[in-house]
């Protein structure tokens, strides 16, 4: 039985000032003990929210491949672990669109990540064009391909996130998010063996919001979900938390 795991993300927001945001919805996480959740913060917040959110983990939005070295402006995964972060997003679609990151970038991110301890969370999903070809599970399953033969969920989440979902409010259909996730199961099943692939969680990303997360939350492998915009404030995200915790 998976628990489910909600995670937020608070992409390129929040100064100290929200600190006290941070503490409101680790409150919730602490209430609500059944389900798993996390915030994945800036950098420059990560070691104040470490230190604001109790035993909820904090995380990062992106790390370097690389231990060490010539990269200016980059983070590695032991910065990241060293600051108390205790998970990173990787292959997030804005990064993939601003920064040009390809799957394998994500992927080797992603084993940097690991080999640092920290929990990963793999971004997938399709743009609105790919949709309307009928390509989103090609196009998901390409993202996810390098995953290996001894991926676990003690160390891996994926996150489904249709690029023209994110910050739009707009959502695929409950039968579609449905069965795209049964479709990443079964990739994952193929990458890694049916018995590791049921221990993957498998969120949900793109206009989760406290008024859809019940249905979202109640579909056949969701596991979760992926939260930006409303997971800013306690006011929005801890109700899907309580979504969460019904589900
Ligand atoms: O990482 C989070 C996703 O991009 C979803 O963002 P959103 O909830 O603002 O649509």
């Amino acid at each position: 039985m998976r628990r489910k795991f909600i995670a937020g993300n608070w992409k390129m927001n929040g100064l100290k000032a929200q600190l006290g945001e941070v503490e409101s919805i680790a409150g919730a996480a602490s209430d609500n003990s059944g389900v798993d959740v996390a915030l994945c913060v800036p950098f420059t917040l990560i070691a104040p929210a470490v230190a604001a959110a109790g035993s909820m983990p904090v995380g990062a939005q992106d790390v370097h491949a690389a231990q060490s070295g010539a990269h200016t402006g980059c983070i590695s995964a032991a910065m990241l672990t060293e600051t108390g972060a205790g998970l990173v997003i990787v292959g997030h679609s804005e990064r993939r669109a601003d920064q040009c990151e390809s799957s394998g970038d994500a992927w080797a991110k992603a084993l940097a990540a690991r080999g640092a301890g920290l929990h990963v969370i793999l971004c997938c999903g399709e743009t609105e064009e790919e949709r309307d070809a009928g390509q989103t599970e090609a196009v998901v399953a390409e993202q996810i391909a390098a995953i290996p033969g001894d991926a676990h969920g003690d160390w891996l989440t994926i996150a489904y996130e249709p690029r023209w979902a994110i910050g739009t409010g707009k959502t695929p259909t409950e039968d579609e998010i449905a069965a795209t996730h049964g479709a990443i199961r079964a990739k994952l099943g193929e990458l890694a063996g049916k018995e590791a692939a049921d221990t993957i969680r498998i969120l949900y990303g793109g206009s989760m919001n406290p008024a859809n997360a019940a249905a979202i939350l109640a579909l056949s492998d969701v596991d979760g979900g992926l939260i930006g915009g409303a997971s800013l404030t306690a006011e929005k995200f801890v109700p899907i938390i309580e979504a969460a915790a019904k589900a």
